[in-house]
């Protein structure tokens, strides 16, 4: 060959190349960042790398202003509306950590929510991952077995009992992490054993979940005939969204693992969502003392944050089998999801109420259409919204109407509290049922929706009353740590013993919460323990399960407590319930009050009788006769919420109409409120008010004040959600405008809360 040839042909490859760079140099990096601002941001790819170095999902670290971001990489693109474009400083991940159905997902999630898309990609992620630790970081050691290793039969090694547990592990549930065999006591001298034979490897592979405590495994009961109806009804493999409407201690739970037992079964992740304190580790063990031979990850906030990212990591690889999480689980990746189940599906805490306001429940029901697969929204007190979809049969409607096994539903009695002599707030009848209740060796479970010592300290002299200098709000007394807190803020001061504006002696502590109803029964009942479980004595989910022991164990106790004491806990022992205000929502400004407190009273009352002893419920109240409480007592809630829907159609409120509050708050309280008037100009000039669409405020938020900030909102309620959606988009990139620092707005959709 002639040289000159050469010279012409390697000519014409420089060229081809230089020109093929060039393209692709013009590929720009469109990600996620995470700040307020509704858009994304184009970038060149890092120094040294082409953009078939990048792909969508992948993380960057980014120039921002004076500051470097991690940003998700959502597109590459090869034209930007903008010149002068800054390169991405390095890419984090080598291999993409949201795949491209999550990636839609978020986007379709920031679209409905009106959120920046890259505050949602920051509140999918795991802390660690957020803060720009690499993926590759938590890559794990899998032990799997060679050719020859999978030729063996079953008992091959039954002269080395390890070794032959191992292969035998290996043979049927196929590699295992080295931090699982740990777990099963699978130390490294039976791995090298194996690996010395030839039958094994060691891999490096994608992260493992942290192994949970196993219980021992427990088989499953025979369903009874309701639970089958639920569990025939679902269909693998296409889309279905059911509610399970089951009475307390019916067997839902039972319901929820055969149907993951059926996603595992077919090689598919099955996701349970719970709320908050659901997430107990006596859940964690029941689901793994099922499915010991499975990877379960749980992803919730006990957690440190190398593990909840090993876990979340797990998860979005397809590796973990099973994921259980709290709300922001939903946005984890899951490559193989096959049924999504939310229990207690009625739980505020599905609900996130700042930042990005999403809700979890009716996220599940979005993903579920787009990755076709089933969900089962499941609750004895369904919430109105899930309670209208199913009613009017964009849902499946299933129900339990029993008690799983011996258990019958306990009695309920009202006790009226007017013109009674109480005694720190108890009826002498309830005290009497409590004695008897603990003398027959049976527990006792009082209800109290208040913490600390009293809800407010007051001067009987002058008429001082211990406020909260930032929020509207009394300060509550805590007499064990000898201080008075705002349970808004946080806000903190001594106990007082005089009066600070008179100087008198004559405190007085108004009303009881959890700790003053603690010192009376624990005196007035001392030869048993009393138990007092709330968020100051439970500061993690381990101390919660420890407090609980010796109720689990069955010995005669009382148990005290909050809201906490009223979801998801099984203690068969607890033959009576006591609520010792059930008032609490028939009189609130909110229009969700009554549900609340409908849900709340039945969830109490359904921790009585679980086992095979009877029942018993006394509900304290100063309204024996209100309609409301009478209808929940005598027709169950199920009719109770059926009453309530109706009346919600008469007022043209959620579920029957969409939506949505635009909040604003501001220490100048006009500033908010001038912000919100502004706003409902500028939205009425896009759309009039009509019968289909209704503005309301801006009024006051019922917490008006907080951390030092006035709250308001402005409330619009439409007949189409697809109007309210355009409105709100263009509203945002109004508002996005508003150059008052000091002044905090957000749009929250399908708002739960008016406080
Ligand atoms: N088919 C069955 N036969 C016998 N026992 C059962 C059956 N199904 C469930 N159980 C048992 O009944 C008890 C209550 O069940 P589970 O906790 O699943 O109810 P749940 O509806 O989820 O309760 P809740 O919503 O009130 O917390 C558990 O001890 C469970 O093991
Ligand atoms: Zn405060």
């Amino acid at each position: 060959m002639a040289p000159q040839e050469v010279f012409h042909a390697a000519g014409g490859q420089e060229q081809q190349e230089r020109a093929a760079r060039e393209v692709r140099q013009r590929a720009i990096l469109r990600v996620a960042v995470p700040v307020p601002l509704r858009r994304l941001f184009d970038y060149l790819p890092p120094a040294g790398m082409t953009s078939e170095d990048c792909r969508p999902g992948q993380r960057f670290w980014v120039p921002f202003g004076k500051r470097s971001l991690v940003a998700v990489l959502v597109d590459v693109v090869d034209d930007s509306p903008f010149d002068e474009l800054k390169p991405a400083l390095e890419r984090i991940d080598s291999h993409p950590v949201f795949d491209q159905r999550s990636r839609q997902f978020l986007q379709w999630a920031a679209d409905y929510y009106q959120a920046p898309a890259g505050e949602l990609y920051a509140a999918a992620l795991p802390v660690a991952l957020r803060k720009g630790k690499p993926a590759d970081y938590w890559a794990e050691q899998w032990l799997e077995l060679t050719t020859e290793g999978k030729g063996l039969p079953e008992t091959a090694l039954a002269r080395a009992k390890k070794q032959q547990a191992l292969l035998q592990l290996l043979l049927s549930c196929g590699r295992q992490s080295r931090t699982a065999l740990n777990a099963r006591g699978l130390n490294s001298t039976v791995c090298k054993a194996l690996i010395e034979r030839g039958l094994a490897r060691w891999v490096s592979g994608p992260t493992a979940p942290p192994p949970i405590e196993n219980a021992e495994p427990k088989p499953a009961p025979d369903l009874n005939d309701e639970q089958q109806q639920a569990i025939d009804a679902i269909r693998f493999g296409s889309f279905s969204a059911s509610l399970l409407e089951g009475t307390t201690g019916s067997g839902k739970t039972e319901v929820y693992l055969r149907l993951m037992e059926r996603a595992l079964r077919e090689g598919k992740q099955a996701l349970l969502l719970v709320p908050e304190i659901g997430l107990t580790p006596q859940t964690l063990r029941r689901i793994a003392a099922r499915f010991p031979d499975f990877r379960i990850a749980a992803l919730h906030s006990g957690l440190a944050d190398g593990e909840r990212a090993r876990a979340w990591l797990s998860a979005a690889s397809g590796v973990a089998d099973i994921v259980i999480g709290t709300r922001s689980a939903i946005f984890t990746p899951l490559p193989r999801l096959g049924v999504i189940l939310v229990d207690e599906e009625h739980d505020g805490s599905f609900k996130q109420q700042d930042g990005v306001r999403y809700s979890a429940r009716d996220l599940s029901v979005v993903l579920a259409k787009r990755a076709g697969v089933p969900v089962m929204l499941g609750s004895a007190t369904p919430s109105l919204e899930s309670l209208h979809n199913a009613l009017s049969g964009r849902y499946q409607h299933l129900h339990l109407r029993h008690r799983a096994g011996n258990a019958r539903p306990p009695q309920i009695s009202l006790v009226p509290t007017l013109h009674q002599q109480l005694q720190e707030g108890f009826a002498p009848q309830v005290l009497r049922h409590i004695g008897e209740t603990l003398g027959r060796g049976e527990q006792v479970l009082v209800f109290i929706n208040r913490r600390g010592y009293a809800p407010a300290l007051t001067c009987d002299d002058c008429g001082w009353l211990a406020d909260c200098p930032h929020c509207s709000s009394k300060l509550t007394l805590h007499r064990r740590q000898r201080h008075l807190r705002c349970h808004h803020c946080d806000y903190r001061m001594r106990e007082v013993h005089s009066c600070p504006q008179c100087h008198s002696r004559n405190l007085n502590a108004l009303g009881a919460g959890t700790e003053r109803s603690e010192d009376f029964l624990a005196h007035t009942f001392n030869q048993f323990p009393v138990i007092r479980v709330d968020r100051d004595t439970t500061s993690s989910k381990q101390a919660l399960d420890r407090l609980l022991e010796p109720a689990r164990n069955g010995e005669p106790c009382l148990l005290l407590g909050t809201q906490m004491l009223a979801k998801g806990h099984h203690l068969p022992r607890v033959t009576l319930v006591v609520i010792q205000d059930a008032d609490g929502g028939l009189f609130s400004a909110d229009f969700r009050a009554p549900e609340r407190m409908g849900q709340l009273l039945e969830q109490v009352a359904g921790r009585a009788g679980r086992g095979d002893l009877a029942g018993h419920v006394l509900l304290q109240s100063r309204y024996p006769e209100h309609p409301m409480l009478q209808l929940l007592l005598n027709k169950g809630y199920g009719a109770f919420a059926r009453q309530l829907l109706e009346e919600r159609a008469l007022t043209q409120l959620p579920p029957i109409r969409a939506m949505a509050l635009v909040r604003a708050e501001c220490e100048e309280a006009r500033w908010a409120e001038e912000f919100l008037t502004n706003a409902r100009h500028y939205l009425e000039a896009l759309a009039p008010p009509s019968p289909q669409l209704q503005y309301l405020g801006p009024v006051p938020a019922l917490l008006e004040r907080k951390s030092g900030r006035f709250r308001f909102y402005l409330q619009i309620t439409a007949e189409k959600r697809g109007l309210l959606q355009q409105m709100l988009a263009r509203f945002c990139a109004w508002a996005e405008g508003n150059k008052n620092r000091r002044l905090r707005w957000a749009v929250d959709m399908d708002a739960q809360e008016l406080s």
